[in-house]
């Protein structure tokens, strides 16, 4: 019923009526931001105050977010929006979350790698997903704060010990990778960048950043040396961003599109529109390693079905053996936090 009234655009993937007016009919979807005053999550906050799936967009954060809130509250679209500030608002920011959102943590300055970020970020995660659990156990979780590769496996250690574990509503958000590996080879190949499709694997750090380009279309013939370049830009994307804020912090804005897509593509699951494929840092069986990001389709419940990577050329399958004991060892060192902590 749904479908046969609505259309959806191509670009940011919005319910449109034919007369272009946001649907009303879509079902009524709680969205919070935890981190929302931050560089990522006032942006954030703006582009899912702009989706017309939302209507409840709760803005947590230990400061700051009844100003953002009251701010993008004004806009006129569907959501009504509350801001929430400090520990003891925490659970009435989360209660009845459908999806939850956490761009919460420090980011990088010039010479860091996001594993520098552990020691204080893995705190922050574990906190957060703890009430999570807590007060909103059926969400699903789209996990931004970094190093996504311990964060994730972090969150899920919660999250079991709290018994609510579900593997299918737990995401590490990679998706700017994608948005760049699609930037970036749409530069070279001289094709236009709306038409673009890249999976990236792995995980979101250096070189557990695999973009398959092989698998790249509209296909281009571009040589080995092109798409090695590429595969290096795209794995050092973030570090790009961050040596031109030059100590003012990493992706905020790309990120926060990036973000939207991803929520926007877990709600668009949640209320039953078919074929939604997005790449996601989840937990996996495609390699050996527990957590893997690859192409996944979302559905009702979350993850419906974790994609396979497909043919791989010889310079990916050494890219991803390449990959893999860092990444395991990031993992690992999340769930080690998890449990010692
Ligand atoms: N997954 C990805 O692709 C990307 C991840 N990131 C990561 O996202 C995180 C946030 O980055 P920015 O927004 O630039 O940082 P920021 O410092 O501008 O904002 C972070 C926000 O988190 C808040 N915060 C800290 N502790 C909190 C807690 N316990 N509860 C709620 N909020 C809390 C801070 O008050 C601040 O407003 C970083 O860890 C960064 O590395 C950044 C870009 C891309
Ligand atoms: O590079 C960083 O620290 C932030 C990040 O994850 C990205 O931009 O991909």
């Amino acid at each position: 019923m749904l479908r046969s009234i609505v259309r959806r655009t191509s670009t940011t993937g919005a319910y449109l009526t034919r007369r272009g007016f946001a649907s009303e009919s879509a079902p009524d979807r709680k969205v919070a931001i935890l981190g929302a005053a931050g560089g990522i999550g006032q942006p954030l906050s703006l582009l899912m105050k702009l989706n017309p799936l939302v209507s409840q967009l709760s803005l947590y954060d230990i400061a700051g977010t009844p100003g953002v809130a009251a701010d993008v509250s004004h806009i006129n679209t569907r959501s009504q929006v509350s801001g929430f500030a400090g520990d003891e608002q925490l659970g009435q920011a989360l209660e009845g979350a459908d999806v939850v959102i956490i761009p919460a943590g420090v980011p990088r300055k010039p010479g860091m790698t996001r594993d520098d970020l552990f020691n204080i970020n893995a705190g922050i995660v574990k906190s957060l997903c703890t009430a999570i659990a807590k007060y909103c156990p059926h969400a699903l979780v789209n996990m931004i704060s970094n190093p996504v590769n311990s964060t994730v496996p972090i969150a899920a250690e919660v999250f079991k010990k709290a018994g609510t574990y579900d593997e299918k509503r737990l995401f590490g958000v990679t998706t700017l990778d994608v948005v760049r590996a699609k930037t970036f080879y749409a530069g070279k190949a001289k094709v236009n960048v709306a038409d673009v499709i890249v999976p990236v694997v792995g995980g979101h750090a250096g070189i557990t950043i695999l973009p398959l380009f092989s698998q790249a279309t509209p296909k281009a013939n571009l040589g080995d040396e092109e798409i090695e370049a590429l595969t290096k830009r795209t794995q050092d994307g973030g570090t790009e961003v961050v040596e031109a804020k030059a100590g003012k912090g990493s992706a905020t804005l790309s990120m926060a599109y990036a973000g939207a897509i991803f929520a926007d593509a877990c709600l668009k699951g949640l209320n039953g529109v078919p074929d939604v494929v997005e790449c996601s840092f989840v937990q996996s069986t495609v390699t050996d390693l527990p957590f893997f990001a690859s192409k996944v389709r979302l559905g009702k419940n979350g993850v419906e079905e974790v994609l396979g990577l497909g043919p791989l050329s010889d310079f990916e399958k050494q890219g991803l053996e390449a990959l893999k004991p860092e990444l395991k060892s990031s993992i690992e060192k999340g769930i080690k936090f998890a449990n010692d902590n």
